[in-house]
């Protein structure tokens, strides 16, 4: 269990989380979900105490990092997968990390399989490591300890489609045997497929959380017809709020059935029709993105200061 509780961290004056709150429960997957600069990646270092938070304070299995009496067998960390010594090979930073735990030898193998690194992988330097292959090498050393739970940065970036599977079937066993899993990523469809419940940030404040499935199906209708101003003008006649999205397409605030007797009845012909599925949160996540890119265009001292 990780508890964020009214967590705040400034940096001169620049707010960077701004009175954030949520839990990751275990047994569960929790996505942190936000774009570029959002916010996650300083929250996760205020978690395992590489930064002191200006507010607020981060508990996990129920005390502070600093607090924990066997952090790399209580939490496993991976927050920036470039960060190990690139001369060094795989195997020999996984020892490294099992001597300074003071674990058997026999977990070196154990993890470089759980991790599917091969032989002649873990025997090569990390400089020429794939950005992939220094994930599973990042997460190897994250579960080398056998903790209980998982922070992991970003840790999808750079996995091909198959790595992000692998990933999930991982995190997924992993969660299934009572563990606790948070994971950042700056790509809605790529935590997606991984998660259970999603936290959803966007400067640096808490914009949406819950189950993916709840936060999901409060997508609305998606409806598509070749006259698009012909259908806004009977959704709005129809008093059915609505707003544009992809392709042409418009995003309705009413259910599947009114949408399309509406159209019906506006003699409006469609040439889609379906449940939004997520393109609500899709949305609203664009629209995140799109004010942060700004943010940064408009406030040029804002990410600096
Ligand atoms: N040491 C620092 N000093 C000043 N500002 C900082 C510092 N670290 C982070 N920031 C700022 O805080 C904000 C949040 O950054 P953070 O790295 O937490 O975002 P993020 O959500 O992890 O983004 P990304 O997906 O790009 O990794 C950004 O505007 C960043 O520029």
């Amino acid at each position: 269990m990780i508890n964020v509780e009214s967590l705040t961290k400034k940096y001169a004056g620049f707010t960077a989380v701004d009175d954030v709150s949520f839990t990751a429960r275990p047994g569960r997957v929790t996505g942190f979900l936000g774009p570029n600069g959002a916010g996650k990646s300083t929250t996760m270092r205020v978690m395992v105490g590489l930064t002191p938070a200006s507010a607020g304070e981060v508990t996990i299995l129920g005390r502070r990092f600093a607090d924990l009496p066997d952090p790399g067998r209580e939490v496993g960390v991976l927050l920036d997968a470039s960060a190990q010594h690139a001369g060094r090979t795989g195997r020999e930073i996984l020892t490294i990390a099992q001597r300074t735990m003071g674990l058997p030898k026999s977990v070196v193998d154990e993890t470089l399989e759980r991790v599917s690194l091969t032989e002649s992988e873990a025997g090569r330097r990390v400089r020429n490591y794939s950005l992939g292959m220094r994930q599973r090498l990042g997460i190897g050393v994250a579960l080398i300890g056998d903790p209980e739970v998982l922070i992991l940065d970003e840790p999808a970036n750079g996995l091909d489609p198959a790595g992000i599977r692998w990933m999930r079937d991982l995190l997924r066993g992993f969660a299934d045997d009572g563990g606790t899993v948070l994971l950042s990523s700056h790509l809605l469809h790529e935590i997606e497929v991984i998660a259970d419940d999603l936290v959803v940030i966007g400067n640096g404040r808490i914009v949406a959380e819950g189950t993916k499935d709840s936060l999901l199906a409060a997508g609305g209708t998606l409806v598509r017809s070749a006259d698009p101003a012909a259908l806004a003008a009977a959704l709005t006649a129809a008093h059915i709020g609505h707003t544009s999205a992809d392709r042409g397409a418009l995003l309705v605030d009413a259910e599947l059935a009114v949408v399309g007797q509406t159209a019906f009845a506006a003699g409006v012909p469609l040439v889609e029709l379906r449940a939004a599925d997520g393109a609500g949160l899709e949305e609203m996540f664009l629209t995140l993105t799109a004010e942060s890119q700004r943010d940064s265009i408009t406030d040029p001292e804002g990410a600096a200061a």
